[in-house]
């Protein structure tokens, strides 16, 4: 299993030193095939030690260059950083990234060997349309991506189930990992409102490889509780 933590933009870089020592500490019985990632703000990125990969929740196409207020390759490469969240639905949807914009942004980071946790989700309004229009949607959101990269994992979060507390229900999850397996390889994980309280029901479910958790894994304990499950 995968256990991904998305920060957002909570902890700094002092309480992300602190979460990580915590973490590391908490998890160190963990099942030896089991993987974490953490993502915290760009401005938390340093080189760390312990059983987990630090990624960045996002960056610029670029190895550097004249875009304020962006990071790019020569910011990830001072701490050896080598795996991106890209296509997040909050990237998407309030910071304006489109379909082409994240495709492009995939390209960069394949061609630069980076691990890629891509993620997809549809809105309320697709779900409430039934699992055939949820299919079509989220395979529309490969477009100009190469479903086949050997670094590649995908986060399936339905936007409506991000930061509600109200993850999909199971049947849905089971519903929409099985026909994204049809159509790609790599892992499976999903997002929207995993917690302590559901993590061993959807871990239980076949095509879900892992989980990517926002609000449940800013508190060390209770992430480390879910990694533990
Ligand atoms: O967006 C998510 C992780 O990337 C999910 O967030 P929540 O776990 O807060 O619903």
């Amino acid at each position: 299993m995968i256990f991904a933590a998305n920060f957002k933009t909570n902890h700094t870089r002092s309480s992300t030193k602190l979460y990580l020592d915590a973490l590391s500490q908490k998890i160190a019985a963990k099942k030896s095939e089991d993987q974490v990632y953490i993502f915290p703000p760009a401005t938390a990125l340093d080189h760390y030690k312990g059983d987990f990969t630090l990624g960045a929740q996002n960056a610029y196409p670029t190895q550097n260059g004249a875009f304020t207020g962006e990071i790019g390759l020569d910011q990830l490469e001072e701490f050896d950083i080598k795996t991106i969240l890209i296509g997040h639905s909050e990237r998407r949807e309030l910071m304006g990234e489109s379909q082409e914009k994240v495709a492009e942004k995939f390209d960069f980071f394949k061609a630069q060997g980076f691990e890629i946790i891509y993620c997809i989700g549809e809105p309320l309004e697709v779900r409430e349309q039934g699992d055939e229009s949820v299919n079509i949607y989220l395979l529309e959101q490969f477009e100009g991506i190469d479903t086949a990269y050997e670094k590649l994992i995908i986060a399936y979060e339905p936007i409506w189930a991000i930061g509600t507390g109200r993850s999909a229900t199971m049947e849905e999850i089971v519903s929409t990992h099985k026909a994204l397996r049809k159509a790609v390889a790599c892992p499976l994980l999903y997002g929207g409102s995993a917690n302590p309280d559901n993590i061993k029901e959807i871990a239980a479910i076949e095509n879900v490889d892992g989980v990517l958790v926002g609000s449940a894994s800013l508190d060390a304990e209770k992430f480390a509780s879910m990694i533990l499950s």
